[in-house]
């Protein structure tokens, strides 16, 4: 849904189905595979992952099925020695001859965990491989990203996705108003993702708007109704913001001529057109000697008509100080003009806002309420890609490992379970991977858990709870667990990302949290790496 039609059989990499021709031609179609999809390294340096994308890859694979047009196309693009018979096989392909099993979406995840886990005949489970990478990749890779800064922001303060504009296209974008929301935030500036996906829109309005204007004469209306009382009773807002601009003035310590009056007038236009939901752009000019004063006075003019305004905008300079300085100004006017609710006006800040940056406002003090974010979430600079693959783990019941030089690319071999093993106080402890028809790690009694190539390193962990991660999806065209609302996987994440434990959710702690595997996963695993000639055949190497 997130995808609109984008999303089907051919979006996929044209290797997928010369392969599947080469199977067939062999006869290796039918094979029974088990493909585990899963990533290497945290990423942005950090502790954690967010698994997400797993409602489209549902979708995706209850779907599949070519085409006609597809199977033209395809045939078009192969060579002319490409048997016929081929296509026949090609459209007999579908997404009920596969089984997908998954940890729930919204899960905090860890390396080499799998994911998705799609067993079925070899071709057809290979055909879905570059579309379930690109459904999870960046989906997990914002949600993420989403998480640190809504871990750096705090639980209090709203935090909105301002992308779309700067997001990788239209898809990036729409990707990422789902995603983040996932991850946390509140709303989305993005109109189409509120309509698609019910996620609160939110908007304030541009420099561009407040430039627009050169002054009051470039009103026309001038006047607003009364938030209460008779229809036809009229308050003037244009008269009433100018005397409220001449009391003002002294206090704030401005001269009124250091107004410009071009954003006063902007600021009166846009509290009429919108009186209940009054929020101003106050850094066009100079945000203390103009922004501040002409917003002060259109929100006391306001409140004449009985209207409560919300607050202001900052998207340039010294976030912190001028944050702090509007603070004062509004708490100066609340105290002066016996009117409290002036210095609980809410302060936005955005401008290229990452999570760095709200670190260092976090450590300097400031007063910001709320953020708009944009570039740094959706486009997600500090790490652009997060590496999952999707690797043969098990075929016609043979365990199957990708065999390297590079130990960090060392795939885990066998179709396997994953428990997640808890501590007393509630947090995960570590992660436990087994072979699948392994008995389960038993609460209270100590499980053996090996690091995957370090044979030293082993050591017992007695888990005061066990939670099986993966559970099935999808068996054979039957849906077997429902896909949560968008809202209910939002909270689970972050009920995820709350539960883990302080040194495990820090944003700088590249694959601290451990994942282990059973004492019979490392015997299997260790057999293929050193070359065990029972279980080490020639096609053991899956790329
Ligand atoms: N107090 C602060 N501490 C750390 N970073 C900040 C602070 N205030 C703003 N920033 C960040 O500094 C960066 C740029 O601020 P700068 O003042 O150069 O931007 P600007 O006012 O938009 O100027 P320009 O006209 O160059 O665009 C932004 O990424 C912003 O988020
Ligand atoms: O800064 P981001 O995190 O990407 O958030 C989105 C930005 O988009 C808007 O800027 P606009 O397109 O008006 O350009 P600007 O940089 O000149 O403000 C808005 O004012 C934010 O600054
Ligand atoms: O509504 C806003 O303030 C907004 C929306 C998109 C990008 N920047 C700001
Ligand atoms: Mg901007």
């Amino acid at each position: 849904m997130v995808h609109q039609g984008i999303v089907q059989p051919l979006l996929t990499d044209l290797y997928q189905i010369t392969m599947a021709y080469a199977y067939w031609k062999f006869n290796k179609q039918s094979q029974a595979a088990v493909f585990e999809l899963f990533f290497r390294n945290n990423p942005f340096k950090g502790g954690y992952t967010i698994f997400a994308g797993l409602s489209d890859c549902i979708e995706f694979v209850s779907n599949f099925a070519y085409s006609k047009s597809d199977i033209d196309y395809v045939k078009s693009i192969l060579p002319s020695s490409v048997e016929e018979e081929f296509f026949h096989f090609l459209s007999g392909i579908h997404g009920d001859q596969v089984t997908i099993a998954a940890v729930p979406e919204g899960s905090v995840v860890f390396p080499r965990v799998p994911l998705l886990r799609v067993e079925g005949p070899l071709a057809t489970v290979l055909l879905m491989e570059t579309t379930l990478l690109t459904l999870v990749n960046y989906a997990s890779l914002v949600t993420t990203n989403a998480t640190r800064f809504r871990l750096t922001a705090g639980n209090d303060k709203p935090l909105f996705e301002f992308g779309l504009r700067r997001a990788q296209g239209p898809n990036g974008g729409l990707s990422a108003s789902r995603y983040c929301y996932i991850g946390g935030f509140n709303g989305t500036s993005n109109v189409l993702a509120g309509k698609l996906f019910s996620i609160p829109v939110v908007g304030t309005h541009s420099h561009a708007f407040v430039m627009s204007f050169s002054g009051l004469t470039d009103l026309c209306k001038t006047h607003v109704q009364y938030a209460t009382g008779s229809d036809s009773k009229l308050f003037d807002l244009k008269c009433g913001t100018q005397k409220w601009l001449t009391q003002i003035s002294p206090m704030l310590d401005v001269a009124e001529d250091e107004i410009i009056e071009g954003e006063l007038a902007a600021f009166i236009s846009i509290a009429i057109a919108f009186p209940t939901n009054f929020l101003a752009l106050v850094d066009t000019y100079d945000v203390i000697r103009s922004g501040i004063p002409c917003f002060c006075a259109v929100t006391l003019a306001l409140d004449e008509a009985g209207y409560r305004a919300k607050g202001i905008r900052l998207d340039s300079g010294d976030l912190a100080y001028l944050s702090r300085q509007s603070r004062c100004q509004f708490q100066l006017l609340a105290e002066r003009l016996n009117k409290p609710w002036l210095s609980l006006l809410t302060i936005v800040a955005s401008n290229d806002i990452n999570v760095r940056t709200m670190n260092s406002l976090n450590q300097q003090g400031h007063q910001i309420n709320a953020y708009g974010i944009g570039t740094h979430l959706v486009t997600c600079q500090e790490q652009p890609a997060l590496g999952c693959v999707y690797k043969l783990v098990e075929l016609d019941g043979v365990a199957k490992m990708k065999l390297t030089q590079e130990r960090s690319k060392l795939s885990l071999p066998a179709k396997k379970k994953v428990y997640r093993l808890f501590g007393e106080n509630g947090s995960p402890l570590a992660d436990l991977l087994q072979k699948y028809d392994e008995s389960p790690p038993l609460v209270d009694q100590q499980v053996l858990c090996c690091h995957p190539f370090q044979e030293s390193e082993r050591k017992y962990i007695v888990p005061s709870r066990v939670e099986e991660m993966n559970c099935n999806y999808w068996i054979k065209g039957k849906s077997c667990k429902e896909i949560p609302k968008l809202v209910d996987i939002r909270n689970y994440c972050q009920n995820q990302v709350n539960s883990l434990r302080r040194d495990h959710q820090l944003l700088s702690n590249l694959n601290t949290y451990k994942v282990f595997v059973s004492d019979a996963l490392y015997q299997t695993m260790h057999k293929l790496w050193v070359g065990d000639t029972t279980m080490r055949e020639p096609g053991s190497y899956h790329e």
